[in-house]
Formats: C-alpha cells, sequence, structure tokens
C-alpha cells in the first residue's frame, strides 16, 4: 500500500469526517510493515496538522478551483504533497512521483495529471508561505490565537512556539518496581539518557524511545505519561486505606499512580466511555494493580454508586485539550470556538456533582490539559463563589500564592500544558 495514499486517508478522517489522529493514523499504519515506514506516515501526519493553514494556502494558489465532493482525498493528497516539498528531506522527486502514484492507487487515474502539475509547480518556486494573516502566521485557527492574547497577553506566542514542538517522552518510574534511582540507573546501562523531573517519580528521556527497548517496561517497571500528568496523584496525596474516586480515568495514568502511590486504596475508576475504560483494565493488568472500574457518568455518581462519600477524588475533566496541542495537533482543527463554553458547562455539572460525593474534610483534586482561564481559574473561582463548604488550598508549586490554583504552560519544564486546583471540603 502507497504510504502517501495512507496518510492522505488519515488527513481525511480528521479534516472531513472529525475523527482524532490518534485513531485515524493506527487505522492506516496497519496497512504497514515496516516500523520505519510507519514512523514516516506518522510524521507526515503529524507535521501536516502542524502547518495546514500554509499549506492549504499555497494548494489554494496553485489550482483553478477547489476540489470538492469525492476529490476531497485529492486535496488532502496534495497537502501531503506539498508538506514532504517545503518540510522534509525527502527528494523533491521521490515525493512528486510516490504522491503522483498514490493518486493512481486512490483510483483517482484522471487527477494524475493535476496532482503532478501543482506539485512540480510548487517544487519550481517554493516561494517562503504566507503570513499574510495570523491563522498564516502562527498556523493556528484565529479563534485559538484571540483566546490565548486574552489570557496571556505576554506570553502567547511563546505558548504558541511551544504547542508546535516535538513533545519529549516522560517515564513515570513504577516506586513498586524500584526506586527512580536504580531505573535511572538501569536506564544509563542501557545508553538511554535520562533525567529526574520536578515531580518524584518522574523521568525525562532525553530521546523519545520505543517502550519495547526500556528496561522491563512490559513488566511494569515504568509507564509514559508527561511530566504535568504525574503531578495529579502527588497532588491528591492519597493516604492508608482510603475510598478514593477516579471520576473520569481513562485511560488510567492517573489512576495507576494513586495505586502505586498508595497500594491500600480503595480506588473506583470511573468513565462515561467504554471502549477507553477497557484501555485502564490493560494498563492496571500490566502493572499488576486493582481497581473497581466502572462505566458511568460523573455528573450522575448516584445511578452507579451505593457506597459511601469519598475520602479523595480526583476530577481530570473532560476539555479542550489546549495544553497538549505538541502531542495532538489535530486538536486545533477538531476544537471549535463554541466547545469551550459547551466543555465549560460540562465541566461545572461534573464538579457540583462530584463535591455532593466528597467526605467533609476530604480533598477534590480538579485538574485538565487546558490552558484556558474559562475551563481553569474562572472554573474554580465560580464553584469557590457557589460552594459555601469548599477551600482552595494553596499549592507550593503555584506561580504566585494569589493565584487561582496551578497553571502550567506548555512547554514550562519540558512539561504539557496542565491546570490543578486542590479543593478541601470544610468538615460538618
Ligand atoms: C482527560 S481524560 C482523562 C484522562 C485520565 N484521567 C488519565 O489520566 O488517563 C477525560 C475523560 O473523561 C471522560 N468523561 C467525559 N465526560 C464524562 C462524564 N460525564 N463522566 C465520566 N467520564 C467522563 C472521557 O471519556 C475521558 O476519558
Amino acid at each position: 500500500m502507497n504510504l502517501r495514499a495512507l496518510a492522505a486517508k488519515a488527513i481525511f478522517e480528521v479534516l472531513e469526517k472529525g475523527v482524532s489522529l490518534s485513531v485515524a493514523l493506527p487505522d492506516q499504519q496497519k496497512h504497514l510493515a515496516s516500523g520505519k515506514d510507519k514512523a514516516l506516515l506518522a510524521e507526515l501526519c503529524y507535521g501536516v496538522m502542524r502547518t495546514l493553514p500554509q499549506i492549504e494556502k499555497r494548494i489554494s494558489e496553485c489550482l483553478e478551483k477547489p476540489l470538492k465532493g469525492k476529490q476531497r482525498i485529492i486535496h488532502q493528497l496534495l497537502i501531503i504533497g506539498c508538506y514532504q516539498l517545503y518540510f522534509t528531506r525527502i527528494p523533491s522527486h521521490a515525493a512528486i512521483s510516490e504522491t503522483a502514484e498514490a493518486c493512481r492507487q486512490l483510483k483517482f487515474e484522471g487527477m494524475v495529471k493535476v496532482v503532478n502539475g501543482v506539485l512540480r509547480n510548487i517544487q519550481r518556486q517554493l516561494s517562503p508561505l504566507s503570513t499574510e494573516s495570523d491563522t498564516l502566521s502562527y498556523n493556528t485557527p484565529a479563534w485559538l490565537i484571540k483566546r490565548l492574547k486574552e489570557a496571556y497577553p505576554e506570553q502567547w506566542q511563546e505558548i504558541i512556539q511551544q504547542s508546535h514542538e516535538r513533545p519529549p517522552m516522560w517515564l513515570r518510574n513504577n516506586r513498586l518496581s524500584q526506586s527512580r534511582t536504580e531505573y535511572l540507573a538501569a536506564l544509563a546501562e542501557l545508553d538511554i539518557e535520562a533525567s529526574e523531573g520536578t515531580s518524584a517519580d518522574a523521568i525525562l528521556l532525553a530521546h523519545p524511545k520505543d517502550v519495547a527497548t526500556l528496561p522491563r517496561f512490559h513488566d511494569g517497571a515504568a509507564s509514559v505519561q508527561d511530566g504535568a500528568a504525574q503531578w495529579a496523584a502527588m497532588l491528591l496525596a492519597p493516604q492508608a486505606n482510603e475510598l478514593i474516586l477516579d471520576a473520569c480515568a481513562a485511560p488510567g495514568g492517573k489512576s495507576c499512580h494513586l495505586l502505586e502511590l498508595e497500594p491500600s486504596i480503595k480506588l473506583v475508576a470511573v468513565d462515561f466511555d467504554a471502549k477507553r475504560l477497557e484501555r485502564v483494565q490493560q494498563n492496571l493488568d500490566r502493572l499488576s494493580l486493582k481497581a473497581e472500574l466502572i462505566h458511568g457518568d460523573a455528573a450522575n455518581i448516584d445511578s452507579w454508586w451505593q457506597g459511601g462519600q469519598f475520602d479523595r477524588i480526583l476530577l481530570d475533566a473532560p476539555c479542550s485539550a489546549t495544553g497538549v496541542i505538541r502531542r495532538h495537533p489535530d486538536i486545533k482543527w477538531l476544537r471549535k470556538n463554541h466547545d469551550i463554553e459547551e466543555l465549560a458547562g460540562l465541566q461545572q455539572q461534573i464538579i457540583d456533582h462530584c463535591w455532593k460525593w466528597l467526605k467533609p474534610g476530604g480533598t477534590l483534586l480538579y485538574a485538565t490539559c487546558s490552558i484556558l482561564p474559562q475551563e481553569n481559574r474562572d472554573q474554580i473561582s465560580a464553584f469557590l463563589e457557589r460552594t459555601a463548604d469548599a477551600k482552595l488550598d494553596t499549592l507550593p508549586q503555584q506561580n504566585s500564592p494569589q493565584d487561582i490554583g496551578w497553571q502550567i504552560t506548555p512547554g514550562q519544564d519540558n512539561m504539557d500544558g496542565f491546570y490543578y486546583a486542590r479543593l478541601l471540603k470544610a468538615t460538618d
């Protein structure tokens, strides 16, 4: 199967059907045998997502009229072709001939001439890509730029630049298996360069690695988890024998970390998405951990829980994921401006309901991988205003003691963008 044809199909799924790249890409990768080809397919798809507006603009300049209807797949193929010419070291003759061959494989024989013509035209000039608007300069949708400018008047350009970087790979040492120092030594023995992150189990790899090459990974010695996400379990700080709810648990990274920190807890891990919940079980199995998994709605705990209130609740809320664009650049094109208010409404419903299920004296940690105040600081300030028995616990990590919660921006200490607010419930 032609790799460019597979890339066009994956991009088509994302841009025309709204499927996330983390689903669309593996669907196409399975048609390739070699790891090298799979990596090239990923590089083309991720690269296109990072640079889309400029590439689309360049293509539109070369086409007499836009490709519509069934021909949209050829539009995606041209995107792949153009990306190769501008952003990869693939020799241009190979990029063009492979892309034309993909056009044949996609059964658009009649369009091969157009594909060849457009790509040759682009290759002859390779004129600088347009920067005539903010969207083109920053390869980011206008609505998101506007929101970032408002929230980070000094820092928005740096945030966008960081969101285009290739993210580092982080590991979470499994402290039940060995100490972090021991795992770092095991990595060093294999010449895998790594360093300690700021939270207690975090390890930052100097270069991403296939997990199969990491010491005893499949036996559960470590997990892949960004440094920012590893703060969740640390900040919730589970204590022996407590009853803990992970209200939005899938795929289970934070659930597993909670159990590694305090194996005596009774952990109830809930998610709305049954398919994603299966991944929580797989992660628990690899690490030989146990939790009660429930397919349910965190905004309607009464419908699936007959037990008592929880000592601690982790609410890793559904969010815009604007803090993790460097890992999932398709988010820029899948999310829409109006999603932010809708998500904020959903987060409000979930936090209010979870609060009722927290014991007096209990702790709720609210977390998102968003960098937008509507989902973070503003959400928590409104919650505190309407909730008499809630108090914000200042975190030592906060940028300033006056801040409402801890906002991590993308790239800060090499971490993803994330937000944490720790809330304490008054005792009766
Ligand atoms: C940010 S992800 C959670 C990541 C997870 N905590 C981890 O560390 O692996 C948010 C999750 O919330 C789930 N979700 C969305 N709405 C929900 C609801 N009303 N009740 C429970 N889970 C929900 C989504 O299916 C998604 O898996």
